[in-house]
């Protein structure tokens, strides 16, 4: 069975562009849970333009589902939260400053023993670690030489080819899901995942554990409400 994790930083925009709590972020966590998301996933960045520091100690507190918490472990402030906070899984993004939103994964081998010892102070703490990669064998493999237990696949490339050949757009991620497999890391995929492009997806990946989708959720949601909306994305995962 593959898990789904709602992103929940655009609920956190809308509300920040008001400055008041509506709509409250902790609510729509809840009932994203309610409505049968496996977990909760926010992204925050330096400059809390969405998901605030402080979110995230509120949504610890009351979620019960697995929080997934993404960010760049380069900057201490995140490293501190999610060592304060303990969440089930972290995913290493390497952000650029200034990026306006995730657009490439690690360079596992460049960086191997700087992940190394992120994993291994991660792990210490017992927050299962997910690392950011492209579709790529040569960074699986870099992946499995730093200890995490799971890598995430960057799937803006499939996302965006798939209207145009979805059987061409989907090749790089089954070769690194192969060989992930064959390494025994565990396999996370997100990024620009809709409801037209997730069920070929799911569906093609072997061993795929969990999906964390954002951006099309929330603005489904706005068409279809977000029950029936976290229940078609289910739907879509395991048919
Ligand atoms: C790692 C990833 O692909 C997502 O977390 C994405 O970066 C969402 O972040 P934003 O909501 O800031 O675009
Ligand atoms: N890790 C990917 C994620 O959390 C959501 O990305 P998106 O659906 O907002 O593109």
């Amino acid at each position: 069975m593959t898990k789904l994790s709602v992103n929940i930083n655009k609920i956190a925009t809308l509300r920040n562009s008001r400055g008041g709590n509506n709509p409250d972020l902790v609510k729509v966590a809840l009932d994203c849970e309610k409505f049968g998301a496996q977990g909760i996933t926010v992204h925050p960045r330096p400059d809390e333009r969405h998901i605030r520091y402080q979110d995230v100690y509120d949504l610890k507190a009351v979620i019960t589902t697995e929080l997934n918490i993404e960010g760049n472990c380069t900057e201490d402030k995140f490293v501190d939260l999610v060592l304060a906070n303990k969440p089930a899984q972290v995913t290493l993004v390497p952000d650029a400053d200034g990026q306006i939103t995730s657009n490439h994964g690690w360079d596992t081998i460049k960086y191997r023993d700087y992940l190394t010892e992120m994993v291994a102070l991660f792990q210490k703490e017992g927050i299962r670690v997910s690392i950011f990669v492209d579709p790529s064998v040569e960074m699986v493999e870099g992946a499995a030489q730093t200890g995490t237990d799971r890598i995430e696949l960057y799937t803006e490339a499939y996302a965006h080819n798939y209207f145009a050949d979805r059987e061409k757009s989907i090749v790089t991620y089954i070769a690194a899901a192969h060989h992930a497999n064959k390494l025994g890391l565990g396999i996370n995929a997100g990024h620009d995942l809709d409801l037209h492009n997730l069920h070929y997806f799911a569906q093609s990946i072997p061993g795929l554990l969990e999906v964390s989708i954002g951006h099309a959720l929330i603005s489904d949601a706005l068409y279809l409400g977000l029950e029936a909306t976290v229940q078609k994305y289910l739907q879509q995962l395991n048919p």
